[in-house]
C-alpha cells in the first residue's frame, strides 16, 4: 500500500527511538534505525524532525548517519534544512553558576547524575530514588532564584531547569510554519511529561498524537513500546510515507 504524501513527522528521542536505560548517556539505537529515518524523511520529502530534551550534537551522535532536521534542549536549538541555530551557553551566565553550585550540592551524593546540556540542565534520580525530594528541592530553590527567564520540566525520573521560551509544542508549530512541513498533516510520537505540550500542539493543528506506552495522555493514539515503533517506522518507510491505518487507539 501507497502512502499519501502528506505528513509531516516528528519523533522523541528518550523512550521513544531508544529505551530507557539507568544512565543517559548509555542509550543505544536499534541497528539499521538510523538508516530507516533516513529512507522514511526522504520519502516525506524532508518532512521529519527529531524533537528532543537532548543536545543536538548527542543526537547526531547517537543516530549517524542520519543527520536531518531536529530540535534540542525542548526546543532551545533547532536544525532546520540544515541551518543550525545552536544554544549559547555563555548567554546563561546566572544558569551556569546554578549549575556549579548543583554539583558542589549533588556529586557528593552517589548515583544522583547532573547531565549539563550547556542551556539548560537535568537532575537524574534513577539511580538512587530515595534522593528524589533533595534532587527537586535544590532545582526548584535554584529555579526560584533565576526567575521568570526559566522553567522547570518533569520527565521520567529526572526534572530539568531550561530556559522559559522552550517547550515541544512551540518549536513544533515552529517547524510547521516552514518548508516542507508547512501544508502537511503532523504526526508526532513520545512517550513522556515533556511530550504531552508536543501533543496539544498536534491536536490543535489537525495532526495525530502517538503515545509510546502507558499513562494518561492527551494523544490519541498508542503504541505499545519501542521495538513496536522500530517495526512502524520500518513500514512506513517501505509504504513510502506516514500510514496511520490500523494504529491502536489511546
Ligand atoms: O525529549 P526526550 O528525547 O524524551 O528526552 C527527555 C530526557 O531524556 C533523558 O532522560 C531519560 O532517559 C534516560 C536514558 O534512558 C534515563 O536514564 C532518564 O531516567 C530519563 O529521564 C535525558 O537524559 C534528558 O536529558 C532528556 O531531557
Amino acid at each position: 500500500m501507497t502512502a499519501p504524501p502528506n505528513h509531516a513527522l516528528f519523533l522523541d528521542f528518550d523512550g521513544t527511538l531508544v529505551e530507557i536505560v539507568d544512565r543517559p548517556d548509555a542509550v543505544a539505537v536499534g541497528a539499521g534505525v538510523p538508516q530507516t529515518l533516513e529512507r522514511l524523511s526522504q520519502a516525506l520529502g524532508g518532512a521529519l524532525a527529531i524533537v528532543s530534551g537532548r543536545p543536538i550534537a548527542f543526537l547526531d551522535g547517537k543516530l549517524a548517519p542520519f543527520h536531518g532536521d531536529a530540535a534540542g534542549l525542548h526546543g532551545v536549538e533547532r536544525r532546520l534544512a540544515g541551518v543550525l541555530h545552536p544554544c549559547r551557553p555563555e548567554e546563561h551566565p546566572a544558569l551556569r553558576r546554578g549549575i556549579a553550585e548543583l554539583h558542589e550540592a549533588l556529586d557528593p551524593i552517589e548515583n544522583v547524575i547532573i547531565e549539563d546540556k550547556g542551556c539548560s540542565v537535568a537532575v537524574h534520580w534513577r539511580m538512587a530514588p530515595a534522593e528524589e525530594a533533595r534532587a527537586k528541592g535544590l532545582l526548584e530553590d535554584l529555579a526560584a532564584r533565576l526567575g521568570a527567564e526559566y522553567r522547570i520540566q518533569h520527565g521520567k525520573m529526572v526534572a530539568e531547569i531550561l530556559p522559559a521560551l522552550s517547550g515541544k509544542g512551540r518549536i513544533i508549530a515552529h517547524f510547521m510554519e516552514s518548508a516542507p512541513y508547512a501544508g502537511r498533516r503532523p504526526v508526532f510520537i513520545g512517550d513522556d511529561l515533556t511530550d504531552e505540550n508536543g501533543f496539544e500542539t498536534v491536536n490543535r493543528l489537525g495532526g495525530v498524537a502517538v503515545r509510546i506506552g502507558d499513562g494518561d495522555t492527551c494523544a490519541s493514539h498508542r503504541l505499545p513500546d519501542v521495538p513496536a515503533l522500530y517495526a512502524t517506522l520500518e513500514r512506513w518507510a517501505n509504504a513510502g510515507g506516514v500510514d496511520l491505518e490500523g494504529l491502536p487507539e489511546a
